[in-house]
């Protein structure tokens, strides 16, 4: 193995050596010089600007990004039509050089808020509603084995490249050695500034959604809540993704960062990831919590598995993707009865689903197809989205929309934003939704949406 500074010297040597490859006198278009990485960390290290990490323990799998070199943005109901189309342009005009045979490619993250329509609110949104984002620094990783991915716009100049690359590679290159932080200040005391809605204005929403669903208007509909805490000190992100690695390994972990606020989550959601012609899609919904005593722990997982109301809940979810994937499939597989999903904070009903799809089919089109699922939204899918426009209090904005890695072919792997925060400085926006059906109640509903905001604050005190 080498030593920091030389791992760093070495790849400015490979990049001075190789970077006269690239044809960088081209008008137009996007090219990424590709350089084996000799140590490769879980997870990426916190720069300052704008950045991203998916990071998961159990695939051990990293994609990172640092600075912009192409982005593009869209918002309404032609979002996701908008940006394949720029994917599709981008991946005309897209040059990667593989120069040390690492097998790794350069990669966008697309990533979208809940709703396709801008909510009418003073909070600013950090992340605009659907995004493109081709970093100009990447690090992908898979097991320890990983790439360092340098991309730039054409035209450029060889000597300015240069320089800009080599100060990206002594920035960051000795900084993968130092991303579990060392010093441990202790747990930071959170207090709970706001909850939006309170518990009073919960249970109304929660009846006037069991009144639409006792009229016929709708079958399911997901509400959600926002708490605000504030940290005795500033968060920091490095011991939250260290945390969140932790205590959810099963989980994907995502962490954007742009305008100085974070954007964080540990999700066990997977939107579709899609790879050649074959596809998986989570269907979770239905959810009880944990108990410390294995006993009590198995008695609640059996209740859920047997409860009549939580399997009808996950039905929806499951008939809205058979639904959605027959449009394009002509196998698909769906598991008879769902299985328990064991999160440390929540064990869910859980049904991994299987696709082949028809030629032609890609990450923008299946979540096009797919977002928003009755596990965030509600069934019939249009009604539960004007309802919860109309009723909702929060702004979503990324909570329950999806986010991920496209490739340059326009596969990819996209999470759904659960368990997540929004994070500026000492202050932490956490989100939570329930899943209501006939028979729900109020206050057990609110209780599960603690159970699921449970995941974030634990982590945040060891922030
Ligand atoms: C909406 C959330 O969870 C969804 C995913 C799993 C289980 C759910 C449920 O049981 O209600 C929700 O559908 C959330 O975590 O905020």
């Amino acid at each position: 193995m080498l030593a920091p500074t030389e791992t760093h010297e070495y790849l400015k040597q490979r990049l001075a050596e190789t970077i006269g490859l690239l044809p960088l006198d081209d008008d137009q278009g996007l090219v990424s010089l590709i350089l084996e990485l000799p140590d490769f960390p879980r997870l990426a290290p916190t720069l300052a600007g704008p950045q991203f990490q998916f990071a998961h323990g159990d695939h051990r799998t990293l994609h990172a990004g640092y600075g912009v070199a192409a982005e593009w943005q869209a918002m309404g109901p032609m979002r996701f039509h908008q940006l394949r189309a720029t994917a599709q342009a981008a991946r005309a005009s897209w040059t990667q050089l593989d120069v040390d045979d690492t097998g790794h490619r350069g990669f966008a993250l697309l990533g979208f808020a809940a709703s396709p329509m801008e909510l009418e609110t003073d909070e600013r949104d950090h992340l605009p509603n659907a995004l493109l984002w081709v970093p100009e620094v990447a690090l992908r990783g898979h097991h320890d084995r990983g790439a360092l991915i340098l991309t730039t716009t054409l035209p450029a100049s060889a000597a300015a490249l240069l320089a800009r690359w080599q100060g990206w590679i002594e920035r960051l290159v000795p900084a993968l050695r130092q991303v579990e932080p060392t010093a441990d200040p202790g747990p930071i005391r959170l207090r709970r500034d706001q909850n939006q809605p309170e518990i009073v204005g919960w249970e109304h929403l929660v009846e006037s959604a069991l009144k639409q669903i006792a009229e016929g208007k709708l079958d399911k509909v997901v509400i959600s809540r926002r708490l605000r805490v504030t940290g005795a000190r500033p968060f920091d992100r490095a011991r939250l993704m260290t945390t969140l690695g932790r205590l959810f390994p099963s989980c994907q972990l995502v962490s954007i960062s742009r305008n100085e606020t974070h954007f964080v989550a540990a999700t066990p959601e997977r939107l579709v990831a899609c790879s050649g012609d074959r596809i998986e899609v989570d269907a979770i919904a239905g959810t009880v919590a944990r108990a410390a005593h294995p006993h009590r722990d198995a008695a609640l997982g059996e209740a859920l598995l047997n409860s009549v109301k939580d399997r009808r809940e996950h039905d929806l979810v499951i008939d809205a993707i058979r639904a959605a994937l027959t449009t394009c499939s002509d196998q698909i597989e769906i598991p008879e009865v769902p299985v328990l999903m064991r999160l440390k904070n929540a064990q869910h009903l859980w049904s991994p689903i299987r696709a082949r799809v028809a030629p032609g089919m890609d990450v923008f089109r299946l979540a096009e197809l797919l977002h928003p699922t009755p596990a965030t939204n509600g069934e019939p899918r249009n009604a539960a989205s004007s309802w919860l426009r109309r009723t909702e209090p929060i702004n979503r904005g990324w909570y329950t929309g999806a986010a991920g890695i496209v490739e340059p072919d326009l596969t990819g792997d996209l999470w759904v934003m659960l368990r997540c925060a929004q994070i500026c400085r000492d202050r932490a926006d956490l989100f939570a939704g329930a899943g209501i059906v006939a028979g729900s109640d109020p206050l057990c509903e609110w209780q599960e949406t603690e159970d699921k905001l449970g995941a974030m604050l634990t982590a945040l005190q060891f922030a």
